[in-house]
């Protein structure tokens, strides 16, 4: 079975390992370089990006999650994992990367402006089965303003309307712009590197954690072609049934 690391300096990690729990999967806390030895994917959990950016620092795990990341096994980043995964942040601060984006990080605000939606996910409901939509749980959320051309949109949302406009500097002098397009990126994949913008983990709809894991699987396959491993089995299945769930979750 497949071992998923979830890097475990702060933020919402044990949500990410009990909902790889109800699909009968486990998951490893990482706080050391060398935990991610032996792991099959990571995921990098959603907190405060900048307090996560430190204890990585004091960790020193900059380097390794850059390895880990260039490597091509599986990296989910939800939220502040995402920001983290992303070769750009309009804020700045020290980033892993890997994923070809620029991102916001507080793009919809405060706390208090935090919202649930729901979200148009064509493509997750044609890999997973389930309903054309799915639940977004935005907390001071982050959002890719624009993508490279490897990159997969999964999922895009309205910008709110009472939303306050943002100007993002282009990098190169004093030049400014306002993010002026009505709808925003909160989902992307570009090769082993899944991002949401949004909390999954925080629901009961386990369809992205299973698509994460179908990337592991995919990986596998495509290194074992030659030996026609099979990449149907499914660890859900190995799961006693009803099993009860282990933490509040919103449905
Ligand atoms: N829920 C989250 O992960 C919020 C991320 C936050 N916007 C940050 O900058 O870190």
């Amino acid at each position: 079975m497949a071992v998923v690391g979830v890097l475990a300096l702060q933020g919402s990690y044990n949500e990410h390992l009990a909902a790889l729990r109800r699909i009968g999967v486990r998951g490893v806390e990482v706080r050391k370089p060398e935990q991610l030895l032996g792991l099959d994917s990571l995921i990098i959990p959603g907190g405060e990006s900048t307090t996560m950016a430190k204890l990585a620092n004091y960790h020193n795990l900059f380097p390794a999650l850059r390895e880990f990341v260039s490597g091509g096994k599986p990296v989910w980043g939800t939220c502040a994992g995402l920001i983290f995964l992303a070769n750009k942040a309009v804020g700045g601060q020290e980033l892993v990367g890997g994923l070809d984006c620029t991102v916001h990080r507080n793009f919809f605000g405060s706390q208090l402006q935090s919202f649930e939606t729901e979200l148009s996910v064509p493509k997750l409901a044609e890999k997973e089965g389930g309903n054309e939509t799915c639940r977004g749980v935005f907390i001071r959320a982050p959002a890719i303003l624009d993508v490279g051309s490897d990159v997969e949109i999964l999922a895009d949302c309205p910008v709110p309307a009472n939303r306050p406009s943002i100007t993002i500097s282009s990098g190169e002098g004093d030049e400014e712009e306002v993010y002026s397009k009505d709808r925003v990126i909160v989902a992307v994949r570009q090769g082993n590197i899944l991002a949401t913008a949004f909390h999954p983990e925080l629901t009961s709809d386990s369809r992205w954690h299973r698509f994460f894991l179908d990337m592991d699987k995919e990986s596998h396959a495509k290194a074992f072609s030659a030996l026609s491993l099979s990449s149907s089995s499914r660890d859900a299945e190995d799961l006693p049934k009803n099993k009860p769930l282990d933490l509040p979750i919103f449905e």
